[in-house]
């Protein structure tokens, strides 16, 4: 038996004496006599009697280790020119005091605290300075528009808000404080304070709660790490569902740091002094695990990048990073990719870089194509890895277990289930599905460490969401198949969800903000491929009777009202007005159909269709666009 079928088999055999044994990489206050605790299924626990603290493990430990003076975290900003390396040293004392900080604001174990940060050393120290003294963070990323980092606040209810007072997109200063103050006119709840983080591009006018960051931290006396018990949330992380309402993913202190270690290790292959580069954002869970905590969790030097692939200021932005802090892997997404070499498809960049020090390129956060997985292979001549996981579970599904035995890979598939996660295709009646053919990815539960234990507050949600549906099993909301080697393929959302560029967002938001709009009667959204974002939305509207507005008129409001409530990251630019929907005889929108259609797949009308003709304006607006 290979080394990853012994791990793989052991892990499901006997998860207690697994992931004990993984929680040795970790120190804890009050170290874990148990693993799981499964008293009360579905709802499952990791090291119930263990305390810890995970700020204390990303840094104290390893300064008190002797690696103080090691560099843990690179800032690299090509937007604004700058560059600044923290040691562990610094940034431990960093984080320290700023922890201090929202202690002198009253923030304590528990309370939340929302992180509106770009990519600024200071987001990752607030999310560390919340971990010292076990507040609960909640990032938002700087793309949404104001009624989506509302709906959070209101979910999350913080106690603090952490701001910059700007972001810089290559094109354009996107000033943070008119949109967190447009998101608290929009609130019930309001934060005792906003600390807002002053940047030169477009300092913020303070008023009344507004406090400023260098100031505030200044004055502040360092605050030592506070034990939390492993069950207790280190953060939230709110991802898009099928309706409007954004989805609180809970992150516990004690799995999650147990997790992203033996990820980093049996995943990666990457460990203390290694340099490490996630391109991504911390407001996504992939800036969460492995920008922030994973690297730091295991002593590495985490590239922490404000910055593109393109325009910041060429191509050749990846190499130059790489070459010039001696990156061994970076892990990003494939649209970054693809953005590289619609620019610069031979490569030519690349060839101006010393990149003998670079080992590896994991991919995630949307389907690899393999037209690029052959291109990124070819051009930089390293293994290229996918990988799958989601922002529920924290860390992969699947993979290519670097650090365990690297497989061979198979274009278009992230390879094996990870120890601990026990994947099954599962058809609609709940029967397993045999090598080859497709059905729903599930995973039987119990869930690995690290994955979430429920949706804030709203333990009936995340039953409904995603253990209702095949008793026993979560459901990952993707479809795929196993081949017959094993290796899983992923193929892509049964729900309402989008992947656009590695943003995972919900057509229902879109579907509000059309419909917001006073000529609007009915509308649909769904994904539609496209070559560089991986999927594009794309929406449909049918007109009230009688409104005579201009067709360019009209999609130019739909436009500017989706990026006003949802965001620039939804890139929603293609809007087709339709005589009607197609739909069941009981009214219901037949979204499934048009997905179907979108993605050119031959599949039967449902019988229940009222008007079967209706799909031929469908089909006609697809061709056109
Ligand atoms: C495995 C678990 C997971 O899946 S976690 C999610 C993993 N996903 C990722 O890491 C995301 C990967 N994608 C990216 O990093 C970006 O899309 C890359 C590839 C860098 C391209 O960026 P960009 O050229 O800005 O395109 P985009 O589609 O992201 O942006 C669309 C519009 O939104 C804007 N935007 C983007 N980020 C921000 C931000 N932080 N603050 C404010 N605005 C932002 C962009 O400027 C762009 O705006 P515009 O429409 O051009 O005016």
């Amino acid at each position: 038996m290979g080394a990853y079928s012994e791990a793989y088999q052991r892990s499901l055999a006997d998860p207690e004496a697994f992931w004990l044994a993984a929680a040795r990489s970790i120190s804890w206050t009050k170290p874990p006599e148990r693993a799981l605790d499964d008293s009360r299924p579905p709802f499952y626990r990791w090291f119930p009697d263990a305390e810890l603290n995970t700020s204390y493990n990303a840094l104290d430990r390893h300064v008190e280790a002797g690696r103080g003076s090691q560099a843990a975290l690179i800032w690299d900003s090509p937007v604004t020119g700058r560059q600044r390396t923290y040691t562990y040293e610094e940034l431990r004392d960093t984080v320290a005091r700023f922890a201090g900080a929202l202690s002198s604001l009253g923030v304590t174990k528990g309370d939340r605290v929302v992180v509106y940060l770009p990519m600024v050393p200071e987001a990752a120290i607030a999310m560390l300075a919340c971990a010292r003294i076990g507040a609960v963070h909640s990032v938002v990323f700087g793309g949404f528009a104001p009624k989506e980092l509302a709906a959070r606040i209101e979910d999350a209810k913080p106690k603090v808000i952490l701001a910059a007072s700007c972001g810089i997109e290559p094109t354009r200063v996107v000033e943070y404080k008119p949109i967190i103050d447009r998101a608290l006119e929009m609130t019930e709840h309001q934060p005792d304070h906003v600390v807002v983080l002053q940047r030169e591009q477009a300092p913020a006018e303070l008023t009344g709660r507004d406090l400023d960051w260098r100031e505030l931290a200044a004055n502040a006396t360092p605050a030592d790490p506070v034990p939390v018990a492993a069950t207790d949330p280190l953060y939230i992380l709110y991802t898009s569902g099928t309706t409007g309402k954004p989805k609180g993913v809970v992150r516990d202190t004690g799995g999650h740091a147990v997790a992203l270690a033996y990820s980093m290790d049996a995943v990666y292959d990457v460990h203390a002094g290694d340099i490490w580069w996630t391109a991504s954002d911390v407001g996504w869970v992939v800036g969460h695990s492995y920008i922030v905590y994973a690297p730091l969790l295991v002593g590495a030097t985490t590239v922490l990048y404000e910055g593109k692939p393109v325009g910041t200021p060429d191509a050749g932005a990846f190499w130059r990073v790489i070459a010039e802090h001696g990156v061994q892997a970076l892990f990003t997404a494939p649209t970054a990719l693809r953005a590289i070499k619609k620019v610069d498809p031979d490569a030519r960049e690349l060839e101006k870089y010393d990149l003998r020090a670079f080992k590896t390129l994991f991919m995630a956060g949307e389907r690899l194509d393999p037209e690029t997985y052959h291109w990124a292979h070819e051009k930089l001549g390293t293994p290229v890895v996918d990988h799958w996981w989601q922002t529920e579970t924290g860390w992969s599904i699947a993979a290519n277990l670097r650090g365990v035995e690297p497989m061979d890979v198979k274009p278009g598939s992230a390879t094996k289930p990870v120890p601990g996660w026990d994947v099954r295709i599962l058809d609609q009646a709940g029967a397993e599905l045999p090598a080859g053919r497709e059905g729903a990815i599930t995973v039987k539960l119990p869930l690995p460490p690290g994955s979430l234990p429920t949706l804030w507050g709203d333990d009936e949600r995340y039953r409904e969401s995603y253990l209702s549906r095949y008793d026993g099993f979560y459901l990952t909301g993707d479809s795929g198949y196993f081949d017959e080697d094993g290796y899983l393929f992923v193929m892509g959302r049964t729900d309402d969800v989008i992947n656009v560029a590695g943003h995972r967002l919900s057509t229902g938001s879109m579907e509000a903000a059309l419909a917001s709009h006073p000529s609007v009667a009915e509308c649909a959204v769904i994904g539609v491929a496209d070559q560089l974002k991986g999927q594009l939305p794309r929406g449909f509207v049918v007109l009230k009777a009688g409104e005579d507005i201009s067709e360019e008129r009209l999609r130019e409001e739909l436009v500017a009202l989706v990026r006003r409530d949802v965001g620039p990251v939804a890139a929603f630019r293609d809007v087709s007005i339709v005589d009607a929907l197609p739909k069941t005889r009981s009214g219901k929108i037949l979204r499934k159909t048009m997905r179907a259609i979108a993605d050119g797949r031959d599949e039967a009308v449902p019988s229940t269709i009222e008007d079967p003709s209706v799909l031929d304006a469908i089909r006609a607006a697809l061709r056109t666009s």
